[in-house]
């Protein structure tokens, strides 16, 4: 089938399933209303609170360099960098994307999984970005791609650069690889770990998130993964040696595994290397907090592709 096609097969409107009044709609991109461990009201809180405890444990345990700055966009673009035991000029370099919808969190909650990456020898990165409404969310855009760019000259000879994205953070990792040049050399390997994210913003528009996005139909179009224009760089810029895993927690929304799994057959139909894995006994949130326990599955996902690819 030709990309054309395959696009179209897959970026299609999100009619059925039962989305259709908004109040609907608004409750679909609430992820906390689908845990069932916390109530709506309290898991919000609780996992800024788990997230930004396990980030300070992680700078204070780990040889690291906080706030170091990686672009003159904005005030936020500063990053963390967390450093294994050994580093020589080769070590691979996994960065984390914090989640939010776009406006909330913060570099602060970035560091948790940072001790089980080190500990599997990767340098852990945890990046930081201007917020909405304070900038657009082409701003955003733009800045991580900067801080890529960043990454990119600090680590040239490194094997592999892991980028995991949650939530947002998915999507801003995907879009990563929306544009002509990406920085990366075509050989280098590079995987990206979507957990929980959303790559077709269109239904967004219509949801209480866009108060502070603001987003038009045509920004929505203009900003996701699976529109034909930024679909047709990020499958440019994959074919030879990116790997994308999906991740999707078992009680995300009945939406958030539509745009996973869409997303997903849309990287397969068109030949990217690409896996799905569904999280048992995950919510959107706990999804990512369980990182900080060596024997999540998570874990063993970036273990696998961390040798897989030193072995080659
Ligand atoms: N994805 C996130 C990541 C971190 C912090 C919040 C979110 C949310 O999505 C909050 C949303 N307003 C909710 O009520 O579920």
């Amino acid at each position: 089938m030709d990309i054309l096609t395959v696009i179209e097969k897959y970026y299609t409107k999100h009619k059925s399933q039962s989305l259709d009044d908004s109040a609907n709609l608004d409750k679909q991109y609430s992820p906390s209303q689908w845990a069932t461990r916390l109530t709506p009201e309290t898991i919000v809180g609780n996992h800024v609170e788990t997230m930004v405890s396990a980030t300070k444990n992680a700078r204070s345990s780990i040889n690291c360099e906080t706030g170091v700055k990686y672009s003159d966009l904005g005030p936020n673009c500063l990053l963390d960098i967390y450093k294994p035991e050994e580093v020589t000029k080769g070590t691979p370099v996994f960065v984390y994307i914090h989640g939010g919808y776009w406006q909330e969190c913060s570099r602060d909650v970035s560091g948790h999984a940072a001790e089980s990456v080190t500990k599997m020898g990767a340098i852990y990165v945890g990046i930081g970005y201007d917020l909405c409404p304070s900038v657009s969310m082409s701003e955003i855009v733009a800045q991580v791609q900067a801080a890529f760019q960043f990454i990119r000259h600090k680590f040239p000879y490194t094997v592999g650069i892991h980028i995991m994205g949650h939530s947002a953070g998915a999507h801003l990792a995907t879009m990563v690889l929306a544009q002509h040049s990406h920085d990366f050399p075509s050989l280098l390997p590079v995987t990206i770990y979507a957990v929980s994210g959303i790559f077709d913003l269109r239904p967004i528009v219509e949801t209480s998130v866009n108060n502070a996005l603001k987003l038009t139909i045509d920004d929505a179009e203009a900003m996701s993964p699976m529109d034909p224009t930024n679909f047709k760089k990020i499958y440019a810029n994959s074919r030879q040696s990116t790997r994308f895993i999906i991740c999707i927690a078992e009680n995300d929304s009945p939406a958030f595994h539509d745009q996973s799994l869409r997303f997903y057959e849309m990287l397969n139909a068109t030949g990217v290397r690409c896996d799905f894995i569904e999280f048992e006994n995950t919510d959107h949130f706990n999804i990512v907090e369980k990182s900080t326990d060596p024997n999540y599955l998570m874990n063993d996902v970036i273990k696998n592709q961390l040798s897989s690819l030193s072995s080659n």
